[in-house]
């Protein structure tokens, strides 16, 4: 199993882009995982908050492949602890042979399409986050649980 983590825009703030690289590179000793990021749509003044979903919804369309199993991280999604988490990613490795892919919204969240598209919906918290910083939240939560996995002193319950 590949995980991927589908996200739209790019990581502008230095701060985050240094905090991500950091938990990518520490996630790649354990399972391959790469950050797939669709560049940020032009013209969004003139559009509508709907629009923009679509929008981005098509590119999200464009970058998935036959055998991903998708998956939204959305605030009004399943909630887990960060060992439970640990546990939902092996079922996910027994279960899913290609690719285990977690989408990120836009600024006003997905479109109906990626709603109907996706699995599973997974909240980090019944907080909000804007949506570059759930990128580092997620990247670290995922380097966690595969320390859980391996019994690695990173995670005290
Ligand atoms: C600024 S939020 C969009 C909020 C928007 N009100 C909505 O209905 O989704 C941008 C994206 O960050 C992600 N996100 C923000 N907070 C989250 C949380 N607590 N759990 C999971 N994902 C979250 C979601 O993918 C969301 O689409």
């Amino acid at each position: 199993m590949k995980i991927s983590l589908l996200v739209i825009g790019k990581t502008d703030a230095g701060y985050f882009v240094e905090a991500i690289k950091e938990y990518e590179n520490r996630l790649k000793h354990y399972i391959p995982f790469e950050m797939q990021v669709i560049p940020d749509i032009k013209n969004v003044r003139s559009m509508s908050e709907e629009q923009q979903k679509e929008k981005e919804g098509d590119l999200i369309l464009k970058c998935l492949q036959p055998g991903d199993y998708i998956v939204l991280l959305d605030e009004r999604g399943k909630e887990f602890s960060s060992v439970g988490f640990s546990g939902y990613i092996e079922k996910k490795s027994h279960t899913v042979n290609k690719r285990l892919v977690f989408v990120i919204g836009g600024p006003y969240g997905f479109a109906q399409t990626i709603y109907e598209k996706a699995s599973e919906r997974i909240s980090l918290s019944r907080m909000t986050f804007s949506h570059q910083m759930i990128r580092l939240i997620f990247i670290e939560q995922l380097y966690r649980a595969m320390t859980i996995l391996n019994n690695e002193p990173y995670h005290h319950e």
